[in-house]
């Protein structure tokens, strides 16, 4: 992460001292770097500028507003997955021609909120959603434009629980089913079929899954312009890794030139990508502090104040994340290989195992990497406010999200 670093023993972001940061705004906090996310952005977008292109940024691994909206001052089109989505998306200034709407079980609701602003391209993941986009456009005199999201039954090697392109996955429709499928669709009077859509999961780190889907694609993308079907855009979804430990995922660079050289028969189809986690995952930490120390046995808890409703990643897919102390310690503080743990009534709330760590109580420390899939799937579980988000860049750091206030907790009525 760039953008972090030590002087003299302080951890700082874009030069702003993260103890000041903390005292400024309290903790837990997430803090971003702006100007890692428009990198990343920029790269990913540069990489496609010999082709019709458009990246979709996936709001769910990040959909703070500020992030959107300097997203949508780029250029960016969108990929969401509930109607929730698509109103933040539209308030950060979004153009929904530039909107893909992906997502198992979209409702008639979203389908007519989508159809009524005009999105780009509904990601259609069955053949009964198929039909309820038609039924939906004809109520509402519209012609629905929809790519299928085949399933192409390739292994992403990735975490089980976020591999989406296999097989036995709820998601898509099966690339055998595809051609059958489209040609129903063809039929339908108020759809429109502009593309076709693949998403294999998230977190790859090899190259070779996203190609073996691309293949599945391409050779249905020939049979059907054999049946008289023609596809005016590719989206090739997410799914790009980031470095959370060693891992050595492709670059944007890489993975867009490896399939760009697949494409050189389709030279008037335009290409579009989901990606989430690329963009935002390594903007992003967590700062939380140290509430108390316990040593137990051979146990060394560090317990601070954020929790898997914070950042449930680790808790749930057992995802590791590097996690630094704001200021290093000196040799004459003690060490321990601490279980940094948070304040929730579950054994499994747990940030990182066995760290080896100087911390006391009250010091700063930092989960690294936590940009993506941090706040996005944090929760108010035992009661805990959400934390407040800031963006910094090299002269500033801004508020972007204030911290939730115990009011907004209370939403239930007493009867
Ligand atoms: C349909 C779809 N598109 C895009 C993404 C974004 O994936 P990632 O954050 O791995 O780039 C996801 C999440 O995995 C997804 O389900
Ligand atoms: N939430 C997951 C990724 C799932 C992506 C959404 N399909 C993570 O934190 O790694």
């Amino acid at each position: 992460m760039d953008f972090l670093n030590y002087q003299n023993g302080k951890l700082f972001a874009h030069g702003h001292a993260i103890a000041d940061i903390a005292k400024q705004y309290g903790t837990p906090l997430y803090v971003y770097s702006q100007n890692y996310i428009e990198t990343q952005w920029i790269e990913f977008d540069n990489a496609l500028k010999r082709r019709k292109h458009l990246i979709c940024y996936a709001i769910k691994a990040n959909s703070n507003l500020a992030i959107l909206n300097a997203l949508v001052k780029l250029g960016s089109g969108f990929d969401i997955v509930s109607q929730g989505e698509l109103e933040r998306t539209l308030k950060a200034g979004a153009d929904p021609k530039k909107i893909v709407f992906s997502g198992v079980a979209k409702s008639t609701t979203e389908i007519e909120r989508a159809l009524d602003v005009g999105i780009k391209c509904f990601n259609v993941e069955s053949e009964a959603e198929l039909y309820r986009i038609q039924d939906v456009a004809k109520r509402l005199n519209k012609v629905a434009p929809i790519s299928l999201r085949i399933n192409p039954d390739v292994d992403a090697k990735t975490h089980p629980y976020i591999s989406t392109g296999l097989r036995e996955n709820k998601f898509g429709i099966s690339h055998q089913l595809g051609l059958d499928v489209y040609k129903k669709a063809a039929k339908l009077s108020h759809i429109e079929i502009c593309g076709i859509d693949c998403h294999i999961g998230s977190q790859l780190t090899e190259l070779s899954p996203f190609l073996d889907a691309a293949d599945r694609i391409l050779s249905l993308v020939d049979e059907l312009k054999s049946a008289g079907i023609t596809i005016k855009h590719i989206d090739f979804g997410g799914g790009l890794g980031v470095c959370y430990d060693d891992e050595v995922p492709p670059k944007s660079s890489d993975l867009v030139n490896a399939l760009l050289k697949k494409l050189t028969h389709y030279p008037d189809i335009e290409i579009l990508f989901e990606p989430g986690r690329s963009i935002v995952a390594n903007s992003g930490i967590l700062i939380t502090k140290v509430e108390y120390i316990k040593h137990q046995d051979d146990n060394h808890f560090a317990i601070v104040d954020a929790g898997m409703n914070d950042l449930i990643r680790p808790a749930l897919y057992e995802a590791w994340m590097r996690i630094l102390p704001a200021e290093q310690a000196g040799p004459d503080k003690p060490s321990y290989r601490y279980n940094v743990v948070g304040p929730i009534c579950e054994s499994s709330d747990v940030l990182g195992k066995e760290r080896e760590l100087a911390a006391q109580q009250d010091d700063l420390l930092v989960v690294c990497s936590a940009g993506a899939y941090g706040f996005s799937m944090a929760s108010n579980y035992n009661s805990h406010p959400r934390p407040a988000e800031v963006m910094v860049d090299d002269n500033t750091h801004r508020l972007i999200r204030q911290r939730e206030t115990f009011d907004m907790l209370w939403q239930g009525e007493i009867i």
